[in-house]
């Protein structure tokens, strides 16, 4: 009987080869030899890598924020505007509580709420999302992060704030206060406060919400004290240091 000789094995990482399994170059090698087709990075499983990246960088960055506050508003609002000054204001009393501010990083409420944030010397979080048009994190971001993807930014909101503050906003604005209503309304997180600020513009939305949604049975009554709304910024401060955060609502395993 001939004994094996263990000269003739190969190790590859995990996997040893004998001699006629020998792939004749290493993992190394190919590595860094290879060029061929490049379409590949155009297709959906290179992409789910590329958002379990997004969900490694967000969750590794964020991971140990402490307590902090989401301030969602228009990117249109000029420096001039009350509202810039009101969201400044709240994020300073926000990060005078010791709490990190994160925004959306980029301009109008987002650009306030990150100054007023970072020079009351409190963490400015801004998590930027790739747009057609560049517009990059605004300069009082202190800790930033881009996202390519909406939904993987979107969990960062929710995962590390324990409320949202919205001021005057269109669209995306909406987006992420709806988002937070319905995860809020499904039970999948609960103490979570959504602070409404600016009672006049939210009017028309909250009279549409109850004498349209409500009379047509599409939204409880119990769905309209999800918020509170205010023109102070102490109340809405208060509103969201008090809480615990997005506590996911207990179910059995
Ligand atoms: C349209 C302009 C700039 C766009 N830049 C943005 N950068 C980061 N985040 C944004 C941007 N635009 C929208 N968002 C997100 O939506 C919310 C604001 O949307 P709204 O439609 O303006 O209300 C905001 O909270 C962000 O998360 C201006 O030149």
């Amino acid at each position: 009987m001939t004994e094996p000789t263990q000269s003739k094995r190969f190790v590859q990482g995990a996997v040893v080869r004998g001699s006629t399994q020998h792939p004749g170059t290493t993992t190394d090698q190919r590595l860094l030899e290879s060029r061929g087709p490049t379409d590949w990075v155009h297709t959906d499983p290179w992409r789910v890598l590329r958002i379990q990246a997004e969900f490694v960088d967000g969750f590794g960055t964020l991971a140990e924020l402490g307590p902090a506050t989401a301030v969602f508003g228009s990117a249109r609002t000029k420096a001039d505007h009350p509202f810039y000054a009101a969201a400044e204001q709240i994020a300073a009393r926000l990060a005078q509580a010791g709490q990190a501010v994160i925004t959306g990083g980029g301009p109008g409420i987002m650009e306030a709420a990150n100054k007023g944030a970072a020079e009351a010397g409190g963490v400015s979080v801004g998590l930027g999302i790739e747009l057609p048009f560049e517009t990059g994190l605004n300069p009082y971001v202190n800790l930033g992060i881009n996202f390519r993807y909406f939904f993987a930014r979107k969990t960062m909101f929710v995962k590390y704030s324990q409320g949202f503050v919205v001021l005057p906003g269109g669209f995306g604005t909406l987006d992420e206060l709806f988002e937070a209503l319905t995860l809020v309304q499904t039970r999948k997180v609960t103490s979570f406060p959504v602070v409404l600020f600016g009672t006049a513009y939210w009017s028309g939305l909250l009279g549409w919400l109850r004498e349209t949604a409500l009379e047509q049975g599409t939204i409880s009554g119990p769905d309209l004290e999800m918020f509170v709304v205010t023109d102070d910024v102490d109340e809405a401060v208060a509103a969201v240091v008090a809480s615990p955060g997005p506590v996911a609502a207990e179910r059995p395993e």
